[in-house]
């Protein structure tokens, strides 16, 4: 008996860095949405050891994998005999600020939690996520969310409108610690308005929305990449409402009014050595 599940990557609405941790973390508010494109994960349960094999997008399948981390730190918190064959079809590009890695341990955590009939709660497959990633807690409930603390402290809102999203991702990768430690928190650049994004969600309009994306790490990531600059010009010209980098970067997404406004807008764009997806709000 085996089960297939859909681990979903993220965009961040709105990102802000409030102060640094004396270990070496930073508190953040920000707004977390789920998105249509994810990766896939068939997990079958086997007696001790834990076996990963992917396809899709290259990703390494070693002890780094977020996944094997994930499924070894359910067997050692639960002290079960139990292991799993997973494998995983990579959707989601990598080191991207779309929390590939992320969601593919979330969704280990709750697929090994059913599996291994091991019935942990929500609240404590969350204390377990934020061992993996500041990222993973959401991960876990997915939809639109404010985080705060290092990410792991949650509050649902209601569904977000579903716009289209086209993401764009550059050829290279970007460091999320090496983003978050070249912050100068006396010059973040345009903060975010939590509040103001909140209402902006609830009336459904594209262009209050739009209006209100804002990401502090972009004062680094932007000035250390400078093309991605060039990326979000592009979109806006082609037609995006919104344009935005996701979490630390490098990806660069443009909000649309619908899933098929991005589709027709994905199709148009010319961005020579970049990974062009069109998606959704999930
Ligand atoms: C920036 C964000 C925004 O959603 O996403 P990504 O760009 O990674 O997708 C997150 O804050 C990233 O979350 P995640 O990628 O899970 O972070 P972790 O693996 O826990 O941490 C990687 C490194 O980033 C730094 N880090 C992370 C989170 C945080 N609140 N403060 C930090 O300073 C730390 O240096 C840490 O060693
Ligand atoms: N299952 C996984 N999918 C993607 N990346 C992973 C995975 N497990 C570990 N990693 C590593 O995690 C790092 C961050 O990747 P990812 O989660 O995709 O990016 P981000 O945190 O920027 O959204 C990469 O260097 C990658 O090698």
């Amino acid at each position: 008996m085996g089960l297939t599940l859909k681990a979903h990557g993220k965009i961040n609405l709105t990102l802000d860095v409030l102060s640094r941790r004396p270990d070496g973390y930073h508190e953040v508010e920000m707004i977390m949405q789920g998105i249509e494109l994810h990766d896939t994960l068939q997990i079958e349960a086997l007696p001790g050891e834990i076996i990963l094999t992917a396809s899709g997008l290259p990703v390494g399948c070693d002890e780094n994998n977020l996944i094997i981390k994930a499924a070894r730190l359910l067997q050692q918190f639960s002290g079960t005999g139990w292991g799993a064959r997973i494998h995983l079809h990579k959707e989601i590009p990598v080191a991207a600020g779309l929390a590939g890695g992320s969601t593919d341990a979330a969704a280990t955590l709750v697929g090994l939690n059913e599996l291994w009939q091991l019935g942990l709660t929500q609240e404590q497959l969350s204390e377990l996520a934020v061992k993996l990633g500041a990222d993973v807690p959401f991960c876990l409930r997915g939809g639109t969310a404010i985080a705060r603390g290092i990410g792991e402290k949650l509050i649902q809102l209601p569904p977000a409108p579903k716009f289209g999203v086209i993401l764009v991702k550059p050829s290279f990768g970007v460091s999320t610690a090496e983003v978050y430690q070249g912050l100068n928190l006396n010059n973040l650049g345009r903060r975010p308005d939590l509040a103001a994004m909140v209402e902006a969600l609830q009336t459904g309009s594209l262009a209050a929305v739009s209006e209100q994306l804002a990401n502090v790490l972009e004062s680094v990531t932007l000035r250390l990449y400078p093309e991605l600059q060039e990326i979000k010009e592009t979109l806006a010209r082609a037609g995006c409402r919104g344009v935005l980098m996701s979490g630390s970067g490098p990806t660069i997404f443009g909000l649309t009014e619908d899933a098929a406004a991005a589709a027709v807008l994905a199709r148009q764009l010319t961005l020579p050595g970049c990974q062009v997806v069109a998606t959704a709000i999930f």
